[in-house]
């Protein structure tokens, strides 16, 4: 069984029965209060993902990304919100957990990367979180969003993502890029470094820390450090193709 490093912790990946909409892991750990009815993401609504982006983006802000391509937002959501999130990317799974000699067993998809379908439901609310920043930049900035992607990603210890921008040779449908972390208690010596290079063509180094989106402009260049821990996220696109698109409100 494959070793990974989750949540500073020794894992082992369970390859059978993952996390999926028949089995939603479970957002408080078992024992840790039975008389409690557990918490899932069965429980979760959508009004838990909404963010007043607002409130949470300040006009020097949005001046900055439109001359730098760049921004931060750090602590987006709540507690449990976070918490679902960091579960249904397999962060953590308390459905299985057993902390046995500081080993802990969790469930973890097998591949590396799973699109956010209707089927998810953390991922899913979170998309339509994102849909709404998106109507926020179509409103102050004509960015001409309309649908947004998603998939949580998780990048094994030894690996990175090479130089890239996310519109391949002659495509443009990706607008803005942003990237919500999932980790925990990282640390610069854990790398993984998000390294993006701005309009100006400066560099500059952005830690995955849980509960922090990153947004750029799809055509800036930017690539992932080699991590030296289990590194999870959720890459999210704002397109301005319509395959899927979403209805702006009071617009
Ligand atoms: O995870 C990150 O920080 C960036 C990922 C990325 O560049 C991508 O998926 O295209
Ligand atoms: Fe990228």
């Amino acid at each position: 069984m494959t070793k990974i490093i989750s949540n500073l912790d020794v894992t082992d990946i369970v390859a059978q029965n993952p996390i999926g909409q028949d089995n939603p892991p479970l957002l408080s750990p078992h024992g840790h209060n039975d008389t409690e009815q557990p918490l899932t993401q069965e429980v979760l609504q959508l009004s838990d993902f909404a963010v007043n982006w607002e409130d949470k983006l300040t006009d020097k802000q949005l001046d900055a990304f439109v001359t730098d391509g760049w921004l931060i937002i750090d602590n987006v959501f709540d507690k449990t919100t976070l918490l679902a999130l960091q579960a249904e990317s397999g962060f953590i799974d308390y459905r299985d957990a057993a902390l046995t000699d500081g080993i802990r067993i969790s469930d973890i998809r097998g591949d590396r990367i799973r699109w956010i379908t209707e089927n998810f439901f953390a991922g899913y609310y979170y998309l339509q979180s994102i849909n709404a920043l998106a109507s926020l930049f179509n409103r102050s900035l004509f960015a001409g969003i309309r649908h947004s992607e998603a998939h949580y990603a998780c990048y094994p210890i030894g690996f990175g993502y090479k130089w890239h921008s996310d519109n391949p040779a002659g495509r443009d449908e990706r607008v803005i890029s942003a990237v919500f972390y999932l980790n925990d208690d990282w640390e610069p010596t854990d790398g993984g470094a998000l390294e993006v290079v701005d309009k100006h063509g400066v560099h500059h180094e952005v830690m995955p820390v849980a509960n922090r989106l990153i947004i750029f402009d799809s055509d800036l260049r930017h690539q992932v450090q080699t991590a030296h821990r289990q590194r999870y996220s959720i890459a999210t696109w704002m397109r301005r193709d319509g395959l899927v698109p979403f209805v702006e409100e009071n617009n």
